[in-house]
């Protein structure tokens, strides 16, 4: 076994596995030895006879490069596996150890497409970080065992699989903190300075690097962010504010960007969120120079950038974020915090329905969009749970103009406009 996999399995039987299946984690752990009867995890219960199993975790020998490959790796799968092997995302963690969770992916096979299976993962174990587990049945259907693929015939390296408590929260919450949601300038600069290499274009983001912002400088007008998933009238309300304000109007991410937004939305999370995370800072030069002259509005900042990544990281229901209070919630103490925030929120059929008459909207979107209720709410609760500037609710379902009137009478009210 290459020598960076060796701490991975060093506690072996105390870490705790988990594949995503409909939509949420199911877990179950390993064990060397079995105490009287136990039932078979739910991710092996619905197996049948003649399937097998796999799972490549990938070592993050280093986090950037590692997350690269674990995010390519699935389409290498999706290509290269036989259809109806159901490659389910998956991990490894030690509970309630921070930095401790390793991602990976599960899927299945049927015995006769073996050959084409063991070609395709001895590939992967020589040229690649990923530690290969197998998973067989025994013979009366009762368990299933876990072995190290290189040491499948190796009796005594056998774990039984057993189901294990699901954790408080979502594994990912594990390694949340400067992995997908950033912190500082720094931390974020420095994962878009390491993957300059396999990226060139992070040197043009990087060039449109702010010079040292004072966050705690107060500014001379009042700065207003409008949040909220898309279609909820963000773009419809920031424009009539900067209209009926004199107020000028900024975004996150910046015009400047926009650029190079398409080419790191196809990254994995750590580079497109440490993207995302670098506009903010930019946002914010902007919003202190033009603040020393007149208001500033502005559409999606730091909110956008916490909220969709924390609740993309998580899966399943809104209790497996974070809980509330907790420190990935923080604003980045570097970062401008605006007076007020603004959250629009739009109930579900009227927000597919404004999504429809913008005219962006395809079948499959639909479908999409009705299949992310969950996602949505996890956003949402996101949203609520951050800590910093004042962020008030406003239900955006009125017409244009009374939203607008609504928002007005709250900044006059919080902001003394
Ligand atoms: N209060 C409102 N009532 C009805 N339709 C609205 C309202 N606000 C916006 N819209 C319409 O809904 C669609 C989405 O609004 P938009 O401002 O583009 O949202 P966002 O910027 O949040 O994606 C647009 O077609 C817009 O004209
Ligand atoms: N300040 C920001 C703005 C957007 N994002 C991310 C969060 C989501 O993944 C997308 C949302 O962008 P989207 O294109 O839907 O935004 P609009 O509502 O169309 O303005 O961008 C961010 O991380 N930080």
């Amino acid at each position: 076994m290459a020598r960076h996999l060796k701490p991975l399995v060093q506690r072996w039987s105390s870490r705790v596995f988990s594949v995503e299946l409909d939509g949420a984690p199911v877990y179950f752990g390993i064990r060397e030895k079995l105490r009287g009867a136990t039932v078979l995890p739910a991710v092996f219960s619905r197996l049948q006879k003649e399937d097998r199993c796999y799972s490549l975790l990938v070592c993050n020998w280093d986090r950037i490069r590692g997350d690269r490959f674990h995010w390519e790796l699935r389409d290498k799968l999706l290509k290269d596996l036989p259809p109806g092997s159901d490659v389910a995302t998956m991990s490894s963690f030690l509970p309630d150890e921070k930095g401790s969770l390793v991602k990976g992916y599960f899927f299945k096979s049927r015995a006769e497409n073996s050959p084409l299976i063991e070609g395709i993962l001895s590939d992967l174990e020589h040229t690649d970080p990923v530690l290969v587990c197998s998973y067989s049945q025994s013979e009366d259907g009762q368990q299933w065992t876990q072995s190290l693929w290189s040491h499948a015939e190796k009796k005594q390296m056998k774990f039984y699989v057993v189901p294990s408590e699901a954790p408080e929260h979502h594994p990912s919450a594990l390694n949340m903190i400067n992995s997908d949601v950033f912190y500082s300038l720094d931390e974020a600069c420095d994962v878009l300075k390491k993957c300059g290499d396999i990226i060139p274009e992070t040197q043009s983001v990087l060039r449109m690097l702010p010079s040292r912002v004072d966050a705690r400088r107060k500014p001379d007008f009042p700065v207003i962010v409008i949040e909220g998933l898309d279609a909820t009238g963000k773009t419809t309300l920031t424009e009539s504010l900067r209209d009926t304000l004199g107020a000028t109007l900024l975004r996150s991410p910046p015009q400047c960007l926009s650029t190079w937004r398409a080419r790191f939305d196809r990254e994995p999370p750590i580079i497109r969120r440490a993207f995302y995370a670098v506009g903010n800072y930019i946002t914010a030069e902007q919003i202190c120079q033009e603040s020393a002259k007149s208001p500033v509005i502005v559409d999606r900042f730091w909110h956008s950038t916490a909220a969709y990544a924390i609740a993309t990281a998580v899966t399943g229901p809104v209790s497996n974020l974070p809980h509330d209070g907790s420190e990935v919630y923080c604003w980045p103490s570097d970062l401008l915090q605006p007076s007020l925030v603004v959250l629009l929120t739009l109930d579900p059929e009227e927000r597919t329905r404004r999504l429809r008459n913008r005219g962006l909207m395809k079948t499959d979107e639909e479908q999409e969009l009705d299949h992310n209720k969950l996602f949505r709410d996890r956003v949402e609760e996101a949203y609520r749970r951050i800590i910093g500037p004042l962020c008030i609710t406003v239900d955006a379902s009125p017409s244009a103009d009374l939203v607008l009137q609504q928002v007005l009478l709250l900044i006059r009210a919080k902001c003394h406009l």
